[in-house]
């Protein structure tokens, strides 16, 4: 049994980590006060890699909240499915300021405790744990809890855990917003990310927000929608881990079948249909053709980026329900060739393919309709750059313009620690950029 601990940081993390829960609960039979159902038709073992039993038949997420600002804890600790002994906070956001949360000042007396007392609860978990595989993190790069608790956990469980996987789900800040030392925190977070996690899958509010409004057809839409979409994509990650499915049942795997060379471990995912818009109207009938071109339509991808002129590299392809092994092999084919996809040519696997047969869940009080199948897709591309490009950019407008650097200042930091971190971003774009051949990296992009 390869158990997975789980970890939120900050709010955002908080509030994706409590919705993944809630997904995970419906599709693995166990109520919201942790009860298992085991006469539901479907139930598989899978849970276990997820949840602790507590007692006879009920069970506890194998996960940690950390947020510096104790509000959130509120929410958390409603819910009876969480231990809340496993919800850590501190006296206060960090109000936007990644530099707060790593400044000698404030880390001696909170970040410090906050971190152990993390490591300590991490410890508990993998000790109930029969061989944990690794950590999965939900956090937001851009808050200054998000990207400082992050960058600093990451470290020390790479000091105490080197061969354990750190996966993270990584939210990037909407564009053009107007939090300049959102940047900064993006790229000390990025560069940590880049140095500690294993594997990234990286999602975008902007990516998100476009996939909402086409989805919903409307333009009320808000973190809420895009927290769920979020969650429907771990659902998804995790899978096969839960259920030793088919493809990537395992972190492990899933670092061997999207990873290559360590830093470039930024994944792209997309899904298709995410479901109809309307509770009135019948699910559309789906071919599984359809459903295969779609989850390669970048109106789709969950983070903004275009594969038309750049290659893939290592790409699998989950269908979730109805899905006939033959169609799908057919849909690839043509899809390959319709959308002219190619891969670079060092990586000649293509597409790996598998298919899970049970529909996937819903969140109830979501007004969806049920779908019958989907396909999710996970890929690493060079088409990543294009996130990479657009962080530099935001952040080069900040700092040029000295915006909010005194807030940095004031935690004790010189600008050493922003020029670091952007060129390590900087260095990782030219890796992609090399693994492409075709694409270079133009500084005048930036
Ligand atoms: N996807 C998503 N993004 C969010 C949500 N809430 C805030 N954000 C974005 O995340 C960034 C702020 O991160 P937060 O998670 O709120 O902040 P934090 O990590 O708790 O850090 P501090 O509040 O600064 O201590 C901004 O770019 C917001 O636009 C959410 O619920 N979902």
């Amino acid at each position: 049994m390869s158990e997975i601990l789980s970890i939120s940081i900050g709010n955002t993390g908080t509030k994706i980590g409590l919705d993944f829960w809630e997904l995970l609960c419906l599709e693995e039979n166990i109520d919201p006060c942790g009860k298992f159902n085991s006469l539901h038709q479907n139930w598989k073992f899978g849970y276990h890699k997820f949840f602790n039993e507590v007692s006879s038949q009920t069970y506890t997420p194998r996960a940690l909240f950390i947020d510096t600002d104790p509000n959130i804890f509120s929410i958390v600790n409603t819910k009876n499915l969480f231990n809340p002994a496993y919800t850590i906070s501190g006296i206060k956001s960090l109000n936007g300021n990644f530099a707060k949360g790593i400044s000698s000042k404030y880390y001696n007396n909170e970040s410090i405790t906050l971190i152990d007392a993390s490591l300590e609860n991490l410890r508990k978990l993998a000790e109930n744990s029969n061989s944990f595989e690794g950590f999965m993190i939900t956090h937001s790069v851009a808050g200054g809890t998000g990207s400082s608790l992050t960058s600093i956990l990451l470290e020390k469980l790479s000091e105490e855990y080197p061969k354990k996987i750190k996966s993270t789900i990584s939210v990037m800040p909407s564009e053009n917003n107007n939090e300049y030392l959102e940047s900064y925190n993006v790229m000390h977070c990025m560069n940590s990310l880049i140095e500690n996690a294993d594997i990234t899958f990286s999602y975008d509010n902007n990516a998100l927000k476009d996939i909402c409004k086409r989805t919903f057809r409307t333009e009320n839409i808000g973190f809420d929608n895009y927290n769920r979409l979020i969650a429907h994509a771990m659902s998804s990650i995790t899978c096969c881990i839960r259920n030793d499915g088919c493809l990537n049942e395992s972190l492990n795997a899933n670092l061997n079948n999207h990873i290559s060379y360590s830093p470039m471990h930024f994944l792209i995912t997309s899904q298709f249909p995410l479901w109809p818009p309307e509770k009135t109207c019948l699910p559309p009938e789906y071919s599984d053709y359809d459903i295969t071109f779609e989850v390669f339509n970048s109106d789709y991808f969950m983070i903004k980026c275009d594969i038309t002129f750049q290659k893939l590299m290592q790409t699998s392809l989950l269908y979730r329900g109805n899905c006939i092994p033959r169609n799908i092999s057919l849909a690839l084919n043509n899809v390959k060739f319709d959308m002219k996809i190619e891969f670079v040519e060092w990586y000649s696997r293509g597409i790996m393919c598998g298919i899970d047969h049970d529909i996937p869940e819903i969140f109830p009080k979501s007004e969806l309709v049920k779908i019958t199948k989907h396909a999710f897709l996970c890929f690493n591309s060079c088409a990543i750059s294009d996130m990479f490009i657009k962080l530099l950019s935001e952040f080069d407008i900040s700092y040029a313009n000295k915006i909010c650097l005194d807030r940095i200042h004031q935690e004790g930091f010189d600008d050493e620690v922003l020029i670091n971190d952007r060129e390590r971003v900087k260095m990782l774009l030219e890796d992609y950029g090399e693994a492409a051949k075709e694409y270079q990296y133009d500084e005048s992009e930036v």
